[in-house]
């Protein structure tokens, strides 16, 4: 049977129209524009409702502590970097990291990536100057070039659609490596061969032995691999461009509601989380799951007006709560925000983003993180959750499945120099393979102490 489209609830996607967008783009030709969005308007989803209905039912097991969130991926995709290695290399750093954190917490792990869609990004600064020369800011692959020239900069609406195809693209190799065998659990624990020969990493071989058996086990017992050889998968990004994202949302025939399908789950991020403003009116009308970043500047009060109106029916799984606070302000920060979102009686689920609240910029002018930091962040949250009895629902990594050298220290003992050796982000600096296992090793710990 197929639902009549409501025309208020077409007439409520186009509201945010009226509202103010921040981190928007000077797109400077309005004809090009109209014609790229018609054109996404006409083009098939790239994820459909069931998909996301599923991801929130998933979500809400994590926000009642019967599952565990990891979400990860690029700072920043970019169009070049679209090429099967490089997704599988991702994928693949997902999944192991997953399997460490199956048996540490000894519940499913939901798989998200920040892929996909993860093509724009806000900024401190509208504009960049070198030697005097004042061009707009790098906005992310769907907006401008990354090229330091005035052509490149120029915000160029085709891009949405380059960003929809290529998106659309990755997606089928997605698809294709976690549904096709490559999530095999005999092959997704081969992380053993090289990461275990590092000395570095002895503190971890106890449990990389343990998972080992432990599919040796499994598979001496006859378990069925080949049914374990499908995985789910679900792709994410921040909802940024707003021309983007109400091109790519449809009303579901189903239920006669409106889903962004250009993600599973979108966010709104920590500049654009203005009660008053258009991203948060836009993400409050589309059933997907949502999230939203929370920096160390939001009040409790903040926090439960979001969660009011993001998540007024109390659907769980619906709102995610992603807290990005800083490894020095967590412990303080948190626990009255969660307070207050616990006494609203609104149910979230809680997750943390340990990057984004500790970049700093390295002696040698790298924008970096240390992973200390970044570790200890996760602890905080930890320690906060399991204080306060709610729960600690999931982490959001910036990470990347090759060997680059962007954030400072891990086993691998990177410093200021080694930073030169491959820094290759265009915008933050991402967990390499081996900090990203090495992150998954101690949240395991962390789980098993929960
Ligand atoms: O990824 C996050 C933001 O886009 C980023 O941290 C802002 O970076 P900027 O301060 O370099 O503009
Ligand atoms: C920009 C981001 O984060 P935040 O909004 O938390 O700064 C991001 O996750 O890419």
């Amino acid at each position: 049977m197929t639902t009549t489209v409501d025309p208020e609830v077409l007439a409520g996607l186009e509201h945010f129209r009226a509202l103010v967008a921040r981190q928007q783009p000077t797109w400077p030709d309005a004809d090009r524009l109209d014609a790229a969005v018609r054109h996404l308007g006409s083009q098939p989803p790239l994820v459909v409702p069931a998909e996301a209905d599923t991801l929130r039912d998933r979500l809400a097991a994590a926000g009642r502590g019967e599952a565990f969130l990891l979400q990860g991926g690029d700072c920043a995709e970019t169009f070049a970097e679209a090429d099967a290695g490089r997704i599988r290399n991702k994928v693949r750093t997902i999944l192991q990291m997953a399997v460490i954190l199956t048996h540490g917490a000894s519940m499913p792990i939901v798989k998200m990536g920040r892929l996909a869609g993860q093509y724009a990004k806000p900024r401190s600064s509208d504009t960049e100057v070198r030697d005097g020369l004042e061009l707009p800011a790098y906005r992310g692959d769907m907006v401008n070039g990354h090229e330091f020239t005035t052509e490149s900069r120029t915000p160029d609406p085709h891009r949405l659609v380059q960003a929809y195809d290529i998106s659309a693209a990755t997606l089928n190799v997605v698809r294709g490596f976690t549904r096709g065998g490559y999530a095999d659990l005999r092959r997704v624990h081969e992380w053993n061969q090289g990461f275990m020969r590092n000395p570095a990493y002895a503190r971890y071989e106890r449990t990389a032995n343990e998972i080992d058996r432990a599919i040796r086990f499994m598979d001496a017992c006859g378990a069925d691999f080949d049914a374990l050889r499908t995985v789910e998968f679900f792709v994410s990004h921040e909802a940024l461009i707003l021309d983007y994202e109400r091109a790519l949302t449809r009303v579901d025939s189903r239920t006669g509601r409106a889903y962004d399908t250009s993600g599973h789950f979108l966010w709104i991020g920590e500049r654009t989380r203005q009660l008053d403003g258009a991203h948060v009116d836009f993400l409050s009308r589309v059933a997907n799951p949502v999230g939203v970043k929370l920096g160390p500047t939001t009040t409790p009060q903040d926090a439960v007006d979001l969660v009011e109106r993001l998540n007024p029916g109390s659907v769980e799984g619906r709102l995610t709560l992603i807290s990005r606070m800083g490894a020095g302000t967590v412990r303080d920060a948190l626990p009255p925000i969660v307070e207050a979102v616990h006494a609203s009686g609104v149910p979230v689920t809680w997750i943390t983003d340990p990057m984004h609240g500790n970049t700093i910029t390295s002696a040698s002018g790298y924008k970096t993180r240390r992973f200390a930091d970044v570790l200890d962040e996760i602890a905080g949250f930890f320690e906060v959750h399991r204080a306060l009895g709610t729960v600690p629902g999931g982490v959001h990594c910036e990470l990347t499945g090759d060997d680059v050298t962007e954030v400072l220290g891990g086993s691998e003992e990177i410093d200021d120099e080694g930073l030169a050796r491959r820094y290759e982000t265009l915008v933050d600096p991402r967990l390499n393979h081996q900090q990203s296992l090495e992150t998954a090793f101690l949240v395991a710990e962390m789980l098993q102490r929960s």
